[in-house]
């Protein structure tokens, strides 16, 4: 471990030393391609490791979603979680008060949402300072990253939370990029751009690829902006994570309403006071929004729904998710489906298993 570590240093010294023209383009896009799969090492537990390793702490996923909250110490992260939720995680003005993940259970709209507190993190976590390493894995399992700042904080604490959230393959309120990579057995290589790029060539892929020994695949780039962290990406796409992340600006109690003003106004931003009781509904109104569940109201022939509970499926949903929720064999008798709402094209449109759900619609289910 304390090799890659090393290794990782070096290279990041390599690339601070390397100027950045033309001529060094296809050197630095090498450089980028090493880091990235030496930090993928570094997340994998080693033999014996257990979970030491980079698997996080061992909470058991339960509800409809799951959140986490990240953050360095002191920030807020366990009042905040003791104002949503039933769960009292201990809360005090030193830091790294908290030093597991703690659960709690938010009720909104229906669902039950789980929220993971966390223990602060510090610069260097990815490296595995701290509980870095397993804090960060915890997030990576989560649909939404709450990143808890401290408003009273200089305004890079943000960027070098995102640059640990980074370093260990969680992107950020980001798109996969628009790029097809698949591997063969033989063949050699084929690049193919869908039109002229700005930032990538071939002879600089071909490269990378060498580098991660890949010499049979087709690649086409679908857009012509992507960069070379994105081709990255693509080739590293099994240690990449997608995830929304929602800013949110705690002890707003403290600063000045010009500052607040700004802050405000940023986007994926919101802003608190645990302390004062301000903001805390419209922080958790906005995870809502941000985590798109879907809430189903499921109905009897002959009855009226039932609106006083609903079946959380997640955004992108069908009739087949919200049968899985129902029950499992469910689909195995399914005819079709009547659905009200505004999934449907007219009331009641009779559908199939593959017809995309909306928020709200109410669900009649025709088994065989
Ligand atoms: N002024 C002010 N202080 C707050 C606010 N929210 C929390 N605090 C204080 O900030 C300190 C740290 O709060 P915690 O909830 O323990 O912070 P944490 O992020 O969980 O800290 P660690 O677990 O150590 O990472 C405590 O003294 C809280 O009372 C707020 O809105 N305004
Ligand atoms: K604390
Ligand atoms: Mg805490």
């Amino acid at each position: 471990m304390v090799n890659i570590t090393e290794k990782i240093k070096e290279i990041e010294a390599e690339m601070a030393r390397t100027q950045k023209n033309k001529a060094t383009e296809y050197h630095l896009g090498l450089l980028k391609g090493k880091l990235a799969r030496y930090r993928a090492q570094l997340l994998e537990p080693g033999p014996g490791a257990g979970s030491a390793g980079g698997t996080g702490f061992d909470v058991s996923k339960s509800g409809d979603a799951r959140i986490a909250l990240v953050g360095f110490p002191s920030v807020g992260k366990s009042t905040f979680l003791s104002k949503i939720t039933k769960t009292k995680s201990i809360i005090a003005a030193y830091s790294f008060t908290t030093l597991t993940a703690i659960p709690g259970v938010l009720e909104y709209g229906g669902a039950e949402i789980q929220i993971l507190d966390l223990p602060g993190i510090i610069e260097g976590a990815a490296e595995g300072k701290g509980r870095g390493r397993q804090v960060i894995s915890a997030a990576k399992t989560s649909d939404l990253i709450l990143m808890v700042l401290d408003a009273t904080k200089k305004a890079e604490q943000r960027r070098l939370l995102e640059a640990e959230l980074e370093a260990v393959g969680i992107r950020l309120n980001r798109e996969p990029p628009n790029i097809y990579l698949k591997i063969k057995k033989a063949g050699g290589m084929k690049i193919t751009f869908s039109s002229p790029p700005k930032y990538l060539d071939e002879k600089m892929l071909y490269n990378i690829l060498r580098d991660y020994k890949i010499l049979n695949c087709e690649v086409l780039v679908r857009d012509d902006t992507c960069t070379v962290d994105d081709f990255i990406d693509t080739i590293m796409k099994d240690h990449r994570k997608y995830i929304k992340c929602l800013y949110v600006y705690n002890k707003i109690d403290s600063i000045s309403l010009d500052f607040l003003d700004n802050l405000a106004r940023e986007p994926h931003t919101v802003v608190m006071s645990c302390e004062l009781d301000l903001g805390i509904q419209d922080v958790v109104e906005r995870c809502w929004d941000e985590l798109k569940l879907i809430r189903i109201y499921t109905k009897r022939k002959g009855i009226d729904p039932d609106f006083s509970e609903a079946l959380i499926v997640r955004s992108n949903s069908t009739i087949e998710d919200v049968c899985d929720q129902v029950h499992r064999t469910l689909k195995e008798t399914f005819k079709y489906a009547l659905v009200w709402g505004a999934s449907a094209r007219h009331v009641p449109q009779r559908v199939g298993l593959g017809h995309p759900v909306a928020d709200e619609d109410v669900v009649s289910i025709v088994a065989k």
